[in-house]
């Protein structure tokens, strides 16, 4: 069973152990951690049973795949706190926002292999979504490696590196678009008179449904909304509410911003 360490075991990090052990792909004993504060220390050794070090460096040299999990701006930082002898031949995945595979290198010593991949944070509950770019020194099987571990908490797709941001902006970041419609949904269903935990699950339980059918069906989406809109019915009166309040053009904003600000975080 591969050894892993997390470099860094903030909320990314958490939820991406709790879905490996979770699945069984890898054992807790064989996650290796380190985070500079004590309380996320704390939470993996305590609640998830990992192997917490007391520096980034006995981590990683006790793994074979190293997943550098800090945010983007303490990526440099961070990874200078591991000797290039610890590095030493290590599939390295990092899921930073925005840092580069060149930027990665320039880290890591010649031996050391990178991968970057942007997950979201459904992994917890196995519905992931993982965008995967390789650099050219990495091997068809350690693509294999990771595309099985992460294929456990959900799907994962290659794509090219340049691809990465416009990832970021949607489903890096897009799970939190969607928990605010839910909650906006849940909100209509209370200003229209349901009690807030029947509104809730309705919300929820209707987006993911609407999402398998887009999955499953491979139907146009546009195409699944025409078969919910009556003439004349209650859909198209909301459906105008939403095209007046500029709901599309809000998302497409959204998915825009975040594109833009992953490509900001490969400059800093
Ligand atoms: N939160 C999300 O939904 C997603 C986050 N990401 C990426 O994951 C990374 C982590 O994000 P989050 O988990 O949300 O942030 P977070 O702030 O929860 O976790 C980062 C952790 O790194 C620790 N840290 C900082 N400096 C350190 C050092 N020198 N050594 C060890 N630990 C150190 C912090 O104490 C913190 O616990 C970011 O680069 C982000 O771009 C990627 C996909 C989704
Ligand atoms: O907000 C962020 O910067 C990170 C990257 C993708 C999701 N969360």
């Amino acid at each position: 069973m591969v050894r892993l360490a997390f470099v860094g075991a903030g909320q990314m990090a958490e939820a991406l152990a709790k879905g490996f052990i979770a699945k069984k792909v890898v054992t807790s004993s064989k996650i290796n951690a380190y985070d500079i504060s004590e309380a996320r220390r704390r939470v993996f050794a305590e609640e998830l049973g990992c192997k917490v070090h007391d520096s980034n460096d006995s981590a990683v040299a006790n793994c074979d795949v190293a997943i550098l999990a800090v945010k983007p701006q303490y990526l440099g930082a961070t990874a200078r706190t591991v000797s290039p002898e610890s590095w030493d031949n290590k599939l390295v995945l990092s899921i930073a926002a925005g840092v580069t595979i060149e930027t990665l290198k320039g880290l890591l010593p010649p031996s050391a292999r990178v991968v970057r991949i942007m997950p979201n944070t459904p992994c917890l509950v196995g519905e992931s979504a993982s965008a995967i770019a390789a650099s050219e020194e990495v091997t068809p099987s350690d693509v294999e490696l990771v595309k099985s571990l992460f294929a456990t908490v959900g799907m994962t797709i290659s794509v090219e590196e340049s691809f990465l941001d416009a990832v970021t902006g949607l489903s890096g970041s897009g799970p939190a678009y969607v928990f605010l419609m839910i909650e906006a949904l849940s909100d209509g269903g209370v200003r229209s008179g349901l009690p807030r935990p029947v509104a809730t699950k309705l919300a929820a339980q209707t987006v993911m449904g609407a999402a398998k059918m887009v999955l499953e069906t491979g139907r146009h989406p546009g195409e699944l909304k025409d078969m919910v809109t009556s003439p004349a019915g209650t859909t198209i009166a909301g459906v105008h509410a939403l095209e007046d309040h500029g709901t599309r053009a809000a998302f497409i904003d959204a998915v825009y911003k975040a594109t833009l600000r992953s490509k900001e975080l490969s400059k800093l």
